[in-house]
């Protein structure tokens, strides 16, 4: 639920500052069909289920926090990136978002390719059978070790970031005896409107390396120096992430195909390949309204064919990374109730078993997310309420805003919906918790994919 100017609606169990909150939902019991995995409904006694498993079942057999994942709700986003660009593009899976083997085995039999940016993630793409040559290795300042080892895995492409890297990259490969596959990731100089930690095509920040000021068209100078060891195929830019507005990717890929106009013009050559980056955003709420696949990937092919045939160059293959908008939407977290504690005159705190370990964004960007009791429907009011973790920090919050039913008690299961990217990956064990599992769910199956942590994980790293 979003914060806004909207005045109370209909009357509730609890009082809700004057003016501040939209109305609660009409119905509690109603499942958003933007924020929910494909296969998630309510059965006969009102609980929810995913990919016909009952949630109870699910927290009885693995527990409380737990991440649950919808396979057939991950591949058919795949798919649908797939044919959105068509044959003639690549679609890579921000590694990022969310990434474990069983992940990189379904987006390998979906024909998607996957980025990563970390040795850790290169080796979890690369153990769960992803063929190097699909793999694209991305990050502002990768180690000389994890540049070695993607060369001498033979990732597809290593996407340069700064002008020490380009001799690191040239490096590694003369030492390997190979000529490695580099793209340049240029900031184009547009503020995409999204939360300032996660833009990224300004120029006043970490990443890439600017077209306006012409240190990417000297980096292309830097790379065409070392032809032996490097073959430069292609500019990437990514302009951020939960981004709604396409107008940013539009000016992104005018502006790269200037740059690719460019080096044609001064070096005589045609580079065959344009990375657009990812960062579409998905429904968080209800109030949220992403763009689909198919309307993205006509997009933004129109304008770069358009803009190249304006240039006279060749159309080059175009590809995308998409993250958030292939996992989001298909994992919730299930967590137990603990406490209840209405607050006089303000709201209610719902406190539950896990909080800002499993899911950081509320802290970090003030992210919104919704909320509904899952374990069974329920007729009572909707009580404003406010979901909490258990962590010793008061801005441990889960979701800041929620209506839900007002008989809400400990042992009920609550259920956050879109928290498949960038919530197990970037889960902590904060106050010493052990991160939760990942299930995967598929056809009335249950498996954990990643398996709960212990405090023998945790113990076990303290050698002291
Ligand atoms: C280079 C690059 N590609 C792709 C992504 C994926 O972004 P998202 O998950 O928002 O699609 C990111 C993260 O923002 C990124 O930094
Ligand atoms: N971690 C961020 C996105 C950053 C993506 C990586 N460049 C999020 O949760 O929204």
């Amino acid at each position: 639920m979003s914060r806004s100017a909207h005045p109370a609606g209909p009357r509730h169990a609890d009082v809700l500052p004057e003016g501040h909150y939209a109305a609660p939902p009409v119905d509690l019991n109603a499942l958003e069909p933007k924020v929910w995995s494909r296969t998630v409904t309510r059965d006969a006694d009102g609980a929810l289920t995913v990919a016909g498993i009952g949630v109870r079942e699910l927290a009885e057999t693995f527990g409380t926090p737990a991440y649950v994942l919808d396979e057939a709700d991950f591949r058919a986003r795949c798919r649908a990136w797939r044919e959105a660009f068509g044959a003639g593009a690549d679609v890579f899976y921000a590694g990022k978002a969310f990434l474990s083997r069983a992940v990189v085995r379904w987006l390998a039999d979906e024909g998607l390719n996957v980025d990563v940016c970390s040795g850790g993630e290169l080796a979890t793409a690369l153990a769960g059978g992803m063929p190097p040559e699909r793999i694209a290795l991305h990050g502002n300042n990768k180690s000389v070790a994890e540049i070695t080892r993607a060369v001498e895995a033979g990732v597809g492409r290593i996407v340069l970031d700064s002008f020490q890297e380009i001799e690191r990259v040239a490096a590694a490969a003369r030492r390997h005896g190979t000529r490695q596959r580099v793209q340049i990731r240029v900031t184009v100089g547009v503020e995409a409107h999204t939360h300032e930690f996660i833009a990224t095509a300004h120029e006043d920040q970490k990443f890439g390396l600017a077209l306006a000021d012409g240190t990417a068209a000297e980096a292309v100078r830097r790379v065409l120096r070392h032809r032996d060891d490097l073959e430069l195929v292609g500019i990437h830019s990514h302009i951020g992430s939960q981004i709604f507005d396409m107008a940013g990717f539009e000016v992104s890929a005018r502006r790269v195909v200037g740059l690719l106009t460019a080096v044609r013009d001064e070096h005589g050559i045609e580079l065959p390949e344009v990375d657009l980056g990812g960062g579409l955003g998905i429904a968080y709420t209800a109030e949220d309204d992403p763009s689909e696949p198919h309307e993205i990937g006509k997009s933004l092919s129109e304008i770069v064919a358009k803009e190249c045939d304006a240039a006279g160059l060749a159309v080059p293959r175009l590809s995308v990374e998409p993250g958030r908008a292939i996992v989001g939407p298909g994992a919730f977290t299930l967590y137990e109730v603990g406490t209840v504690k209405p607050l006089t005159g303000l709201r209610t705190y719902v406190s539950v078993d896990g909080g800002m370990s499993d899911n950081i964004r509320t802290a970090l960007y003030d992210a919104d997310y919704s909320v509904v009791l899952a374990s069974r429907s329920s007729a009572a009011p909707p009580m404003l309420a406010r979901v909490v973790g258990k962590h010793c920090e008061s801005g441990d919050i889960v979701v800041r805003d929620a209506y839900l039913p007002a008989d809400v008690a400990p042992g009920d299961l609550l259920a956050v919906p879109a928290t498949g990217a960038y919530c197990r990956s970037m889960a902590s064990n904060y106050n010493h918790t052990p991160r939760p599992p990942v299930i995967a769910v598929a056809e009335g199956r249950a498996r954990e994919i990643v398996r709960r942590e212990t405090e023998d994980d945790l113990l076990r790293l303290d050698v002291g």
